[in-house]
């Protein structure tokens, strides 16, 4: 596929305008952990707090990401990148459109999380570790999946057939079975207001 016939179309209206209509900077918070490790519950907790305040939000789930615009993608290496891709190019144009999006995917390759960040402006990519181990997001096995992985009845799991390459540099690490759910919500907020994303 060649893109030589397409070329790219400047408009008017730009992100810094749409961020001055909401009245906040636009960002990515990209939670990246095991499956159990509560990306999920702390990026909607996030989300309520944000939108408390009147920020204009939206989250990125993958498993509702992967019931429609990735509903012809399983857990290969292959499309897992091609997954994040999809999701990473969405989020670059939720930022353009001035929205703080929030995303909960396991992510596990740093080379694929580098690949989302390639969509996203400069300084506006925050990556959340929620670093809970994994003995804790298996004991919690909050769809019974890391049972049937142990089973065999789940090839390439996260964790158990599958890698997960930790980020080495996160903007900021939570262990939710050591952090509440409330304080990592405090952390996150204070994260953003000190990147001067939101006030
Ligand atoms: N093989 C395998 N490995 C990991 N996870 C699996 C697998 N099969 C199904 N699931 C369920 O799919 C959810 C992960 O989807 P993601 O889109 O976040 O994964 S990825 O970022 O593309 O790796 C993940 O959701 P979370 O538990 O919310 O993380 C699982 O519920
Ligand atoms: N401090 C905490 N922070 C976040 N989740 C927690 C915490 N303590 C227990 N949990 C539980 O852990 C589970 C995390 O699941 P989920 O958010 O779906 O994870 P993920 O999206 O990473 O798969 C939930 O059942 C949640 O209630």
């Amino acid at each position: 596929m060649t893109h030589n016939d397409i070329k790219w179309q400047q408009h008017d209206v730009n992100a810094a305008q749409r961020e001055a209509l909401f009245g906040h900077q636009s960002a990515v918070i990209w939670f990246t952990g095991l499956s159990g490790s509560g990306k999920s519950t702390v990026a909607n907790a996030l989300e309520q707090a944000l939108v408390a305040q009147g920020k204009h939000t939206y989250l990125l789930d993958g498993d509702n990401v992967r019931h429609g615009l990735c509903a012809d993608l399983g857990f290969s290496a292959e499309d897992r990148t091609e997954n994040l891709r999809r999701v990473g190019a969405v989020a670059g144009l939720m930022v353009d459109a001035g929205l703080l999006v929030l995303s909960a995917f396991i992510s596990p390759y740093r080379n694929q999380r580098e690949l989302v960040k390639s969509f996203i402006a400069p300084g506006k990519f925050i990556e959340v570790h929620i670093a809970t181990p994994l003995e804790v997001c298996e004991q919690r096995d909050v769809k019974g999946l890391y049972k049937k992985a142990r089973a065999g009845q789940i090839s390439q799991f996260t964790g158990i057939s599958d890698p997960y390459e930790a980020p080495q540099h996160a903007d900021l690490v939570l262990d939710t079975s050591v952090t509440s759910l409330q304080d990592s919500v405090q952390q996150l907020l204070a994260l953003l207001k000190k990147r001067q994303i939101i006030s």
